[in-house]
């Protein structure tokens, strides 16, 4: 059985994972593995980095076979400022595999708080007046109406993950 190694120790990115691996015969486990980026990623290319750190970091610390990195930022466009998620999944001597989380953008008044250099875990548990959105629903369920939360987003990207692996490792 492959040992997989969940680079954070946040409930819902561990769910996400477990939720995708159901059917995979892995021994799953987490560590809170360096991201070696800045609390609050501000680009796609800062979160990519972020999820591929954690994957690796998780990978050697955790002296499993494959590890997976799951990160959360947020991206300026010219309509906002938008959330988004990225994951890796990095296996020794191969490139790591990358798959990324449906974005929507943020409520103005979260963006500039942003801006200013707060980080969304507490601006979203000040606005929804509760404690670790961002271990359940996440700003994704609140601004969605709890129709995609943040485990939901999480898994999504985790299966895509697990598919990138199996198609590189099918047999031809
Ligand atoms: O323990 P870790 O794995 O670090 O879990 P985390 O919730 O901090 O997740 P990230 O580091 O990947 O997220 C980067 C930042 O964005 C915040 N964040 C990201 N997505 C969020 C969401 O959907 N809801 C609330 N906060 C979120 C989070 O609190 C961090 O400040
Ligand atoms: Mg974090």
């Amino acid at each position: 059985m492959k040992k997989i190694i969940i680079g954070s120790k946040n409930p819902a990115k561990i769910l996400a994972a477990e939720t995708a691996l159901k059917e995979y015969p892995a021994e799953l486990s987490s560590f809170d593995a360096a991201s070696n980026v800045s609390e609050q990623p501000f680009s796609d290319e800062e979160t990519i980095s972020g999820a591929i750190n954690r994957a690796r970091d998780a990978m050697q610390k955790g002296s499993g076979e494959i590890g997976i990195g799951l990160e959360g930022g947020v991206v300026e466009t010219e309509y906002g400022l938008y959330l988004c998620n990225w994951g890796a999944l990095y296996e020794e001597g191969q490139p790591p595999i990358i798959a990324g989380g449906a974005r929507i953008p943020l409520p103005e008044e979260i963006a500039e708080k942003l801006r200013a250099g707060m980080e969304l875990g507490p601006v979203m548990d000040e606005y929804a007046q509760k404690e670790n959105v961002r271990k359940k629903d996440g700003a994704i369920g609140i601004f969605t109406s709890g129709r995609i939360s943040r485990i939901d987003m999480f898994t999504h990207i985790c299966c895509m993950l697990l598919g990138q692996y199996e198609y590189r490792n099918r047999a031809e």
